[in-house]
Protein backbone atom coordinates (compact mmCIF):
# COMPACT_ATOMS: atom_id res chain seq x y z
CA UNK A 1 0.00 0.00 0.00
CA UNK A 2 1.35 3.44 -0.21
CA UNK A 3 1.43 5.18 2.47
CA UNK A 4 2.70 8.31 1.09
CA UNK A 5 0.56 11.69 2.14
CA UNK A 6 1.21 12.89 -1.51
CA UNK A 7 -0.18 9.35 -3.58
CA UNK A 8 -0.92 12.08 -6.47
CA UNK A 9 2.41 13.22 -6.94
CA UNK A 10 4.38 10.08 -7.13
CA UNK A 11 5.94 7.54 -9.77
CA UNK A 12 3.41 4.67 -9.05
CA UNK A 13 4.61 1.71 -10.57
CA UNK A 14 8.57 2.15 -10.52
CA UNK A 15 11.23 -0.02 -9.28
CA UNK A 16 12.86 2.34 -6.64
CA UNK A 17 16.77 2.94 -7.38
CA UNK A 18 18.89 1.52 -5.41
CA UNK A 19 22.57 1.50 -4.16
CA UNK A 20 23.18 -1.20 -5.87
CA UNK A 21 21.66 0.11 -8.82
CA UNK A 22 23.85 3.19 -8.65
CA UNK A 23 26.62 0.81 -8.60
CA UNK A 24 25.42 -1.04 -11.90
CA UNK A 25 25.22 2.44 -14.22
CA UNK A 26 28.34 3.59 -13.06
CA UNK A 27 29.10 -0.23 -14.45
CA UNK A 28 27.23 -0.08 -17.77
CA UNK A 29 28.44 3.78 -18.49
CA UNK A 30 24.99 4.88 -17.66
CA UNK A 31 25.29 8.53 -16.29
CA UNK A 32 23.64 9.36 -13.57
CA UNK A 33 21.22 12.17 -12.87
CA UNK A 34 20.93 13.91 -9.76
CA UNK A 35 19.36 17.39 -8.52
CA UNK A 36 18.46 18.85 -5.55
CA UNK A 37 15.10 19.08 -4.19
CA UNK A 38 14.13 20.67 -0.49
CA UNK A 39 10.32 20.09 -0.67
CA UNK A 40 7.58 17.33 -1.38
CA UNK A 41 6.41 19.46 -4.87
CA UNK A 42 9.74 19.76 -6.33
CA UNK A 43 10.69 16.17 -5.53
CA UNK A 44 7.98 14.54 -7.54
CA UNK A 45 8.72 16.99 -10.03
CA UNK A 46 11.90 15.23 -10.80
CA UNK A 47 10.86 11.78 -9.18
CA UNK A 48 8.00 11.94 -12.38
CA UNK A 49 11.35 13.36 -14.80
CA UNK A 50 13.40 10.38 -14.05
CA UNK A 51 15.81 11.97 -11.79
CA UNK A 52 17.87 8.75 -10.51
CA UNK A 53 18.96 10.75 -7.21
CA UNK A 54 17.72 13.51 -5.37
CA UNK A 55 19.86 15.59 -2.95
CA UNK A 56 18.50 17.63 0.16
CA UNK A 57 21.44 19.96 0.02
CA UNK A 58 22.72 22.36 2.26
CA UNK A 59 22.28 25.16 -0.13
CA UNK A 60 18.90 25.20 1.30
CA UNK A 61 20.20 27.77 3.42
CA UNK A 62 21.54 29.84 0.44
CA UNK A 63 17.98 29.31 -2.10
CA UNK A 64 15.64 28.39 0.59
CA UNK A 65 16.37 30.48 3.92
CA UNK A 66 18.16 33.54 1.74
CA UNK A 67 21.45 33.49 3.79
CA UNK A 68 24.65 34.10 1.60
CA UNK A 69 26.26 30.56 2.88
CA UNK A 70 25.39 27.29 3.80
CA UNK A 71 26.99 27.36 7.54
CA UNK A 72 24.38 28.68 9.21
CA UNK A 73 21.70 25.47 8.02
CA UNK A 74 20.89 23.40 11.42
CA UNK A 75 20.59 19.49 11.56
CA UNK A 76 16.60 20.43 12.48
CA UNK A 77 16.47 22.26 8.95
CA UNK A 78 17.84 19.00 7.27
CA UNK A 79 15.59 16.65 8.93
CA UNK A 80 12.76 18.64 8.15
CA UNK A 81 13.34 19.25 4.60
CA UNK A 82 14.68 15.58 4.35
CA UNK A 83 11.32 14.39 5.42
CA UNK A 84 8.98 16.74 3.56
CA UNK A 85 11.51 15.68 -0.01
CA UNK A 86 11.11 12.02 0.76
CA UNK A 87 7.30 12.58 1.07
CA UNK A 88 7.28 13.44 -2.99
CA UNK A 89 9.80 10.29 -3.95
CA UNK A 90 8.82 7.30 -5.83
CA UNK A 91 11.61 5.99 -7.31
CA UNK A 92 14.62 7.98 -6.67
CA UNK A 93 17.17 7.63 -4.39
CA UNK A 94 17.25 10.16 -1.54
CA UNK A 95 20.44 11.70 -0.33
CA UNK A 96 20.62 14.16 2.61
CA UNK A 97 23.94 16.77 3.22
CA UNK A 98 25.31 16.57 6.88
CA UNK A 99 25.77 20.36 7.89
CA UNK A 100 28.71 22.65 9.25
CA UNK A 101 29.76 20.85 12.13
CA UNK A 102 27.36 18.37 12.54
CA UNK A 103 30.31 15.81 11.98
CA UNK A 104 33.06 16.79 13.44
CA UNK A 105 33.77 13.80 15.51
CA UNK A 106 32.24 10.28 14.58
CA UNK A 107 30.01 10.46 17.07
CA UNK A 108 28.32 13.44 16.15
CA UNK A 109 28.13 12.06 12.51
CA UNK A 110 26.74 9.28 13.93
CA UNK A 111 24.32 10.54 15.83
CA UNK A 112 23.40 13.22 12.82
CA UNK A 113 22.92 10.21 10.28
CA UNK A 114 20.81 8.61 12.61
CA UNK A 115 18.18 11.62 12.79
CA UNK A 116 18.80 11.89 8.95
CA UNK A 117 18.22 8.45 7.52
CA UNK A 118 15.21 8.12 10.76
CA UNK A 119 13.28 11.05 10.62
CA UNK A 120 14.43 12.06 7.71
CA UNK A 121 13.67 8.89 5.88
CA UNK A 122 17.43 9.71 3.59
CA UNK A 123 19.45 6.53 2.02
CA UNK A 124 22.51 8.09 2.17
CA UNK A 125 24.38 11.20 3.64
CA UNK A 126 26.89 13.23 2.01
CA UNK A 127 29.54 15.13 3.91
CA UNK A 128 32.45 17.17 3.08
CA UNK A 129 35.85 16.67 3.81
CA UNK A 130 39.11 14.78 2.35
CA UNK A 131 41.72 12.63 4.63
CA UNK A 132 40.32 14.16 7.53
CA UNK A 133 36.81 12.59 7.24
CA UNK A 134 38.58 8.85 6.21
CA UNK A 135 37.78 7.51 10.25
CA UNK A 136 34.45 9.03 10.07
CA UNK A 137 33.03 7.03 7.09
CA UNK A 138 34.78 4.09 8.34
CA UNK A 139 32.71 4.67 11.36
CA UNK A 140 29.80 4.91 9.21
CA UNK A 141 29.49 2.36 6.50
CA UNK A 142 30.13 -0.17 9.15
CA UNK A 143 27.34 0.48 11.30
CA UNK A 144 25.25 0.80 7.79
CA UNK A 145 25.08 4.28 7.00
CA UNK A 146 25.50 4.54 3.18
CA UNK A 147 28.07 7.66 2.72
CA UNK A 148 28.54 9.82 0.28
CA UNK A 149 31.80 11.67 0.30
CA UNK A 150 32.08 15.16 -1.07
CA UNK A 151 35.89 16.77 -1.97
CA UNK A 152 36.65 19.30 -4.00
CA UNK A 153 35.01 22.62 -3.63
CA UNK A 154 33.73 22.12 -0.39
CA UNK A 155 31.20 25.34 0.56
CA UNK A 156 30.95 25.09 4.18
CA UNK A 157 35.09 26.18 3.77
CA UNK A 158 33.99 29.00 1.95
CA UNK A 159 35.02 31.55 5.18
CA UNK A 160 38.19 29.52 5.94
CA UNK A 161 38.44 29.79 1.83
CA UNK A 162 37.80 33.28 1.04
CA UNK A 163 34.92 32.38 -1.28
CA UNK A 164 33.63 29.78 -3.47
CA UNK A 165 36.63 28.80 -5.60
CA UNK A 166 37.67 26.17 -7.88
CA UNK A 167 39.90 23.18 -6.41
CA UNK A 168 42.87 21.23 -8.04
CA UNK A 169 44.18 23.98 -10.56
CA UNK A 170 47.59 23.49 -8.61
CA UNK A 171 49.48 20.15 -9.35
CA UNK A 172 49.61 19.24 -5.94
CA UNK A 173 46.36 20.14 -5.15
CA UNK A 174 44.88 17.58 -7.78
CA UNK A 175 47.82 14.65 -5.91
CA UNK A 176 46.26 15.33 -2.83
CA UNK A 177 42.39 15.16 -4.36
CA UNK A 178 43.22 11.96 -6.59
CA UNK A 179 44.48 10.75 -3.03
CA UNK A 180 41.65 11.84 -0.99
CA UNK A 181 39.32 9.91 -3.39
CA UNK A 182 41.27 6.35 -3.10
CA UNK A 183 42.01 7.29 0.41
CA UNK A 184 37.34 7.72 1.11
CA UNK A 185 36.40 4.85 -1.00
CA UNK A 186 38.51 2.83 0.50
CA UNK A 187 37.11 3.88 3.95
CA UNK A 188 33.96 2.39 2.83
CA UNK A 189 32.23 5.40 0.59
CA UNK A 190 29.82 4.17 -1.40
CA UNK A 191 29.96 7.41 -4.27
CA UNK A 192 31.96 10.61 -4.11
CA UNK A 193 30.96 14.22 -4.86
CA UNK A 194 33.07 16.11 -6.59
CA UNK A 195 32.69 19.90 -6.82
CA UNK A 196 34.58 22.44 -8.94
CA UNK A 197 37.58 21.28 -10.64
CA UNK A 198 39.38 21.06 -14.05
CA UNK A 199 37.97 18.77 -15.68
CA UNK A 200 41.14 16.45 -16.68
CA UNK A 201 40.82 16.05 -13.18
CA UNK A 202 37.32 15.22 -12.64
CA UNK A 203 38.05 12.50 -15.42
CA UNK A 204 41.47 11.20 -13.47
CA UNK A 205 39.29 10.63 -10.18
CA UNK A 206 36.22 8.95 -11.94
CA UNK A 207 38.52 6.44 -14.15
CA UNK A 208 40.75 5.66 -10.57
CA UNK A 209 37.30 5.06 -8.20
CA UNK A 210 35.26 2.07 -8.11
CA UNK A 211 32.48 4.02 -6.90
CA UNK A 212 30.17 6.34 -9.25
CA UNK A 213 31.66 10.14 -9.04
CA UNK A 214 28.91 12.96 -9.36
CA UNK A 215 30.20 16.26 -10.50
CA UNK A 216 29.26 19.53 -10.26
CA UNK A 217 31.30 22.06 -11.97
CA UNK A 218 33.61 19.18 -12.12
CA UNK A 219 33.50 18.32 -16.53
CA UNK A 220 31.55 15.97 -18.62
CA UNK A 221 33.80 12.60 -17.60
CA UNK A 222 32.06 11.60 -14.04
CA UNK A 223 29.49 9.29 -13.22
CA UNK A 224 26.35 11.87 -13.19
CA UNK A 225 25.87 15.55 -12.63
CA UNK A 226 23.77 17.11 -9.80
CA UNK A 227 22.78 20.93 -9.63
CA UNK A 228 20.40 22.70 -7.29
CA UNK A 229 17.20 22.88 -8.66
CA UNK A 230 16.33 26.54 -8.96
CA UNK A 231 19.48 27.42 -11.05
CA UNK A 232 18.02 24.96 -13.89
CA UNK A 233 14.80 26.38 -13.20
CA UNK A 234 16.71 30.00 -13.83
CA UNK A 235 15.14 30.78 -10.22
CA UNK A 236 19.02 32.06 -8.75
CA UNK A 237 19.69 35.59 -8.15
CA UNK A 238 22.68 37.18 -9.34
CA UNK A 239 25.89 35.47 -11.07
CA UNK A 240 25.47 32.15 -12.19
CA UNK A 241 28.62 29.99 -11.41
CA UNK A 242 30.09 28.53 -15.22
CA UNK A 243 28.60 25.44 -14.71
CA UNK A 244 24.87 25.98 -14.38
CA UNK A 245 22.50 26.20 -17.44
CA UNK A 246 19.10 27.54 -17.36
CA UNK A 247 16.70 24.32 -19.01
CA UNK A 248 13.70 26.86 -18.80
CA UNK A 249 15.35 28.35 -21.69
CA UNK A 250 12.80 27.43 -24.38
CA UNK A 251 10.97 24.57 -22.60
CA UNK A 252 7.16 24.75 -22.24
CA UNK A 253 6.72 23.69 -18.50
CA UNK A 254 8.29 22.26 -15.53
CA UNK A 255 8.23 18.78 -16.58
CA UNK A 256 9.62 19.26 -19.76
CA UNK A 257 12.54 21.56 -18.18
CA UNK A 258 13.48 19.03 -15.68
CA UNK A 259 13.08 15.81 -17.93
CA UNK A 260 15.20 17.78 -20.34
CA UNK A 261 17.74 18.03 -18.08
CA UNK A 262 17.84 14.40 -17.35
CA UNK A 263 18.11 13.92 -21.09
CA UNK A 264 20.97 15.73 -21.22
CA UNK A 265 22.80 14.22 -19.05
CA UNK A 266 22.07 10.94 -19.97
CA UNK A 267 23.35 11.34 -23.12
CA UNK A 268 26.51 13.46 -22.51
CA UNK A 269 25.26 16.90 -24.37
CA UNK A 270 25.47 18.63 -20.57
CA UNK A 271 27.70 19.81 -19.25
CA UNK A 272 29.26 21.25 -23.10
CA UNK A 273 32.85 22.62 -22.44
CA UNK A 274 31.34 26.01 -21.74
CA UNK A 275 29.85 24.50 -18.16
CA UNK A 276 32.97 23.10 -17.39
CA UNK A 277 36.39 24.13 -15.87
CA UNK A 278 39.97 23.82 -17.88
N1 LIG B 1 22.16 28.20 -6.04
C1 LIG B 1 23.22 27.47 -5.66
N2 LIG B 1 23.87 26.72 -6.58
C2 LIG B 1 24.95 25.97 -6.25
O1 LIG B 1 25.49 25.28 -7.14
C3 LIG B 1 25.40 26.00 -4.90
C4 LIG B 1 24.68 26.78 -3.96
N3 LIG B 1 23.62 27.51 -4.38
N4 LIG B 1 25.03 26.81 -2.66
C5 LIG B 1 26.03 25.88 -2.17
C6 LIG B 1 27.09 25.67 -3.16
C7 LIG B 1 27.94 26.90 -3.45
N5 LIG B 1 28.33 26.64 -4.81
C8 LIG B 1 29.07 27.51 -5.63
C9 LIG B 1 28.87 28.87 -5.55
C10 LIG B 1 29.58 29.73 -6.38
C11 LIG B 1 30.50 29.23 -7.29
C12 LIG B 1 31.23 30.16 -8.19
O2 LIG B 1 30.91 31.32 -8.28
N6 LIG B 1 32.22 29.67 -8.93
C13 LIG B 1 33.00 30.46 -9.89
C14 LIG B 1 34.41 29.92 -9.87
C15 LIG B 1 35.42 30.98 -9.58
C16 LIG B 1 36.81 30.44 -9.81
O3 LIG B 1 37.22 30.43 -10.99
O4 LIG B 1 37.48 30.03 -8.85
C17 LIG B 1 32.44 30.28 -11.29
O5 LIG B 1 32.72 31.10 -12.14
O6 LIG B 1 31.72 29.29 -11.53
C18 LIG B 1 30.68 27.84 -7.36
C19 LIG B 1 29.96 26.99 -6.53
C20 LIG B 1 27.73 25.43 -5.30
N7 LIG B 1 26.54 25.30 -4.47
C1 LIG C 1 25.55 21.55 -4.77
C2 LIG C 1 25.38 20.25 -4.09
C3 LIG C 1 26.43 19.26 -4.48
C4 LIG C 1 25.31 20.40 -2.59
O1 LIG C 1 26.14 19.95 -1.82
C5 LIG C 1 24.17 21.16 -2.06
O2 LIG C 1 23.20 21.41 -2.80
O3 LIG C 1 24.23 21.52 -0.88
MG1 LIG D 1 25.94 20.76 0.15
Amino acid sequence: MNTSPYPHLQQRDAQPVTISDLARMKADGEKIACLTAYDASFAALEDRAGVDVVLVGDSLGMVVQGASTTVPVTVNDMVYHSRITAAGLGRAFLMTDLPFLSYATKHDALETSRRLMGEGAAQMVKFEGGEIQANTIEHLSMRGVPVCAHIGLQPQLVHKMGGFKVQGRDGDVAKTMIRDAKLLEDAGADMILLECVPSSLGAEITANAKVPVIGIGAGPDTDGQILVIYDILGLSPGRKPRFVKNFMDGAASLDNAVADYVAAVKDGSYPSPSHAFK
